[in-house]
């Protein structure tokens, strides 16, 4: 079977994404498959407790969640066999439908990028998802080969703009040479990424922020303009974080529309019941329509 975004309705990411969000709400459910949740779910863990939680989760929230967000550091914990468990929790999603954002959070020099577009870009590939974090930290255009690669194949990347954590500010809230903050040279670039898709016309485009519902004012402070990014605003933080409502309507403001939420221990803490896992989504996205309405 394809691994590719062939066997999936509509053509690019944001354009996937922006139907999921519209059939299931603005909230991504992260895999994180901590010891301390594999534990309260009576699971071990190993290799195989993680493929058991990661499918739990993915068979429970096909077609109720827009996205899921497996977290790739939990998996690559138990080495080989924690990978191939995470390859086979992003096929279950692939097949049952659910866009997947692998959090790997990967930034290299341009040479060594396109060896991990490969990885999770390519149709095909073992660990293909629909859309990976990148850091732009070794300088946004050594990104390129991944953007190519995702625009190519109908996939999309998620670049971090502005982090949900505190130690985040140190580099990100830095002026750039030009005169602006990092992440809003950041933000530019991934503008400048989506304007063909912008001007074709699609929803959005496949180049989007990770923005975290915790940085308080630092969007507008920093002149980082969502209103015109043109691609979707993953927007950590919400749940254990601390984020909530007067957060979100804080911070998004002028992107409302574009802002994917993404809850990992906030839903997951709810398990292992497939019930309780869609009911905590489905408050999730009650409370994220809500704070983020115009
Ligand atoms: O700025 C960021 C970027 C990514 N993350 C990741 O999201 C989840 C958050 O989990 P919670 O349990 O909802 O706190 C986790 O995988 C992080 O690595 C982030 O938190 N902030």
């Amino acid at each position: 079977m394809s691994a590719g975004p062939g066997d999936r309705p509509g053509a690019g990411f944001g354009g996937r994404l922006a139907a999921a969000m519209e059939a299931h709400g603005p909230v991504c459910v992260g895999i994180d498959p901590h010891p301390a949740l594999l534990s309260g779910w009576g699971l071990p863990d190993t290799a195989d407790g993680l493929r058991r939680f990661g499918l739990a989760v993915v068979d429970a929230l096909a077609g109720a969640a827009a996205a899921v967000k497996p977290q790739s550091a939990f998996f690559e914990r138990h080495g080989s066999a924690g990978v191939a468990a995470l390859e086979e929790v992003l096929a279950a999603a692939r097949d049952q439908g659910v866009l997947t954002v692998l959090d790997v959070k990967r930034g290299d020099i341009g040479s060594t990028m396109q060896g991990y577009a490969d990885a999770y870009l390519r149709d095909g590939a073992p660990l293909a998802a629909d859309a990976v974090t990148l850091s732009p930290y070794l300088g946004l255009g050594s990104l390129q080969p991944a953007l190519d690669t995702a625009e190519a194949t109908g996939r999309g990347v998620f670049v971090l703009a502005l982090t949900s954590n505190p130690e985040g500010r140190g580099v990100q809230h830095a002026v750039a040479p030009g005169g602006r903050a990092v992440a809003a040279e950041v933000a530019a670039g991934a503008a400048r990424a989506n304007s063909a898709a912008v001007q074709r016309g699609e929803p959005m485009g496949p180049v989007g922020l990770v923005v975290g519902a915790t940085v308080g004012s630092a969007v507008a402070d920093l002149g980082v303009d969502l209103a015109g990014l043109g691609g979707p605003v993953l927007a950590p933080g919400v749940g254990a974080q601390g984020a909530g409502a007067a957060e979100l309507r804080a911070v998004f403001g002028g992107a409302r529309g574009r802002v994917l939420a993404s809850t990992s221990r906030g839903v997951l803490g709810r398990g292992p019941r497939p019930e309780a896992l869609r009911a905590a989504h489905a408050r999730a996205v009650e409370e994220v329509v809500a704070a983020l309405r115009t």
